[in-house]
């Protein structure tokens, strides 16, 4: 345990106030490799207390109207914009990210996250039928579920936190949510701003600590009957495990192995510096970065070495230099699992092209015990190495040559994961085709991850179960009804 004495310290948010617990977990510095940060280790007992306060909150919260509740959204996005720039300095600095993308991604899709649902409760609409020939009307409504439990990883903290409290919250539930143990102080700052905002106490508690302690606790908790939960594969197992008991309401958001499939006319002017982008930006640990590149034969070399020069531009360094595209990886333990996978490709033959092994990395004296690495490119590897099937989670690409359409199409599909592909080519016609074949429940066509907030995000296969989005989020944190009127 490290020394308390500087160290920023966070509690819990539980009725709307902040509460200490009596056990911490060491918070790491990516950048440097130091403790800065204590997080409370919280367990069952902190999530009796929220659920009592999420449980007293909900007949008030849900009685409100969609239009009283859109304010209270409206208000918390203008609060977080305010400090937009004290969000993204602690963000960067708590995740391993540039600071620039903490301020031009992050904060604002976290800002943007509230706006958004504060407007997209007020347009849903129900459904309703006749049946005349024996008098009568059916319509359905819609209520909220109750008290729900939201679990988010470290990648992008409080955009993905954001995503689901939102849309909890505007439909009309109560919320306990539980950011990853590794990245928890903007979910702790957001808690300041709730009171301003006016989100009565007990609506929204934050729970912090570890998945297999308070995670596991709120999962369990039977008087919360819903899960939305990020994160990975081998977590959402045990979560749906714990979770069938109580037959809860889940939505689960994995991990992807994505395909980027770039045909012979493809427009490499764009196509490169956006695969390079959708490879590395955020040390590749967005689970919809592409890691497995399929280039059509006659333009392969071209690619590849444009390419690799076009990564080599791709500037790792420390994460408040507002000039890198990279900063550090979230911890010691996934810098080395990410550096095993790179190691197995060159046992099993691939060459690395760039990146680990190949290039030399320098940083600042301060920094030579972060997490750092640099973007890294295999190639001549083969489809069945566990690079080109499991998620690394890193800077770490793999080019690989195809021949025909029907081809790669099967070779892009042939993993067990279905999140989100890109596809360049200057064919309409093709890129329909390809895109309807795709065992993906995101395809980005000559671009990638331009977001449409109403559109349904999801992944099929192991990539998960159910979709996000104004119309999905909403069914899943409510309950429909049909209700039948005899006249
Ligand atoms: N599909 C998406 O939208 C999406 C978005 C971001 C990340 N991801 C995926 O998330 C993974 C990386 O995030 P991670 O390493 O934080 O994932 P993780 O599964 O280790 O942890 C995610 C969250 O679950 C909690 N958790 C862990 N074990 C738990 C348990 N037994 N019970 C309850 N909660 C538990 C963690 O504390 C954390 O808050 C990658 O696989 C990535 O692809 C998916
Ligand atoms: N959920 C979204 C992104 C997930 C990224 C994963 O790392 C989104 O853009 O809504």
């Amino acid at each position: 345990m490290a020394g308390t004495k500087a160290l920023l310290t966070l509690e819990n948010f539980i009725n709307g106030e902040f509460v200490p617990c009596n056990s911490y977990l060491d918070s790491y510095d990516p950048s440097t490799g130091d403790v800065y940060c204590r997080v409370p280790n919280s367990g069952k007992e902190e999530i009796e207390a929220a659920v009592e306060a999420a449980r007293a909150a909900f007949p008030g919260w849900s009685a409100r109207s969609p239009q009283e509740r859109s304010q209270v959204l409206h208000r918390l996005a203008d609060l977080l914009e305010q400090s937009l720039e004290e969000l993204a300095q602690a963000e960067s600095r708590d995740q391993g990210k540039t600071i620039t993308l903490a301020r031009t991604m992050d904060i604002p899709r976290s800002v943007q996250n509230f706006r958004f649902f504060a407007s997209s409760i007020l347009h849903h609409t129900s459904e309703c039928t006749q049946m005349d020939h024996v008098g009568c009307l059916h319509y359905t409504m819609r209520a909220p579920v109750g008290i729900a439990g939201l679990i988010s990883p470290w990648n992008l903290p409080l955009y993905l936190l954001t995503w689901k409290v939102a849309p909890a919250i505007a439909a009309g539930n109560t919320v306990i949510a539980k950011p990853s143990e590794l990245t928890s102080v903007t979910a702790w700052m957001m808690c300041k701003l709730l009171e301003r905002a006016g989100v009565p106490p007990g609506v929204v508690n934050i729970v912090f600590g570890t998945g297999p302690r308070v995670g596991e606790a709120l999962v369990s908790h039977p008087e919360v009957p819903l899960i939305s939960f990020t994160g990975s594969q081998p977590t959402a197992e045990r979560i749906t495990q714990l979770s069938a008991p109580h037959c809860k309401k889940l939505s689960l958001e994995l991990g992807g192995k994505n395909p980027a499939i770039i045909f012979e006319d493809a427009n490499l002017e764009e196509c490169i510096p956006t695969t390079v982008k959708s490879s590395f930006a955020n040390q590749g640990e967005i689970c919809l970065c592409t890691s497995r590149i399929f280039v059509q034969k006659s333009i392969y070399s071209e690619f590849l070495e444009k390419f690799v020069e076009a990564t080599r531009m791709w500037k790792v360094g420390i994460p408040s230099d507002p000039s890198a595209s990279m900063g550090a990886l979230i911890s010691k333990a996934h810098l080395e699992k990410v550096r095993s996978y790179i190691k197995k490709a060159r046992t099993e033959g691939a060459r690395i092209l760039c990146g680990e092994g190949v290039d030399t990395l320098s940083l600042p004296p301060r920094n030579q015990a972060g997490y750092f690495m640099l973007p890294t490119v295999i190639t001549d590897i083969k489809d069945d190495s566990c690079c080109m099937k499991e998620e690394i989670f890193g800077p770490v690409t793999c080019v690989v040559p195809f021949d025909s359409e029907e081809e790669v199409i099967q070779r892009a599909n042939s993993v067990k994961y279905g999140l989100a592909a890109t596809v360049w080519s200057s064919n309409v016609g093709r890129i329909h085709r390809v895109a309807k074949k795709l065992q993906s429940g995101l395809v980005w066509t000559n671009c990638w991850l331009i977001r449409e907030l109403n559109l349904p995000f999801g992944g099929m296969k192991s990539s998960g179960v159910g979709r996000e989005g104004a119309k999905d989020s909403h069914e899943f944190f409510t309950e429909i009804k049909t209700i039948t009127i005899k006249h």
